[in-house]
């Protein structure tokens, strides 16, 4: 499996910690966020895992910012993109289950580090279930 993720200045922390656990079960990661506190604009670290997921060149693509907001709302710009921004693994789980959701944005003012890690994780290991939640995805623009 291949994830790019990024980060602006509020997330290096949550991104490490992160990166760490997908080393750790064999994922190839690209990352392409601030490794540092240093006030950036988030859009530009979004961009490049948008257009990662959008030319299937990863599977899927994980975003952080303080609210999670801004770097979402900056890769659901992207063709074929479908982030969402999820605060409990069970959020999360809805967002693989319900929305086929392949980028997973990350609110990092807002969550502890724990709680992004095991929210990756339930990402991860959640399919799509298809069915009348096809349908609905199939009326979203470019989806
Ligand atoms: O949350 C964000 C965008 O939705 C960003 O992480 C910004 O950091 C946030 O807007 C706050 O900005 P600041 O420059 O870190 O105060």
């Amino acid at each position: 499996m291949k994830i790019a993720i990024s980060n602006d200045h509020a997330g290096p922390e949550y991104k490490f910690a992160i990166v760490d656990y997908l080393n750790s079960i064999g994922v190839e990661v690209t990352n392409y966020g601030t490794d540092t506190p240093d006030s950036v604009d988030y859009a530009d670290f979004g961009h490049p895992v948008a257009t990662d997921v959008e030319n299937g060149v990863v599977d899927f693509g994980i975003v952080i910012c303080g609210s999670g907001n801004g770097i979402s709302m900056t890769v659901n710009k992207h063709a074929g993109v479908r982030a969402a921004l999820c605060w409990t693994k069970e959020i999360a789980e809805l967002a693989r289950q319900h929305n086929n959701a392949n980028i997973l944005s990350i609110p990092a003012r807002y969550t502890s580090i724990q709680q992004a890690v095991e929210m990756v994780k339930t990402f991860l290991n959640t399919e799509f279930e298809g069915g009348r939640h096809a349908n609905r995805i199939a009326k979203i623009p470019c989806a």
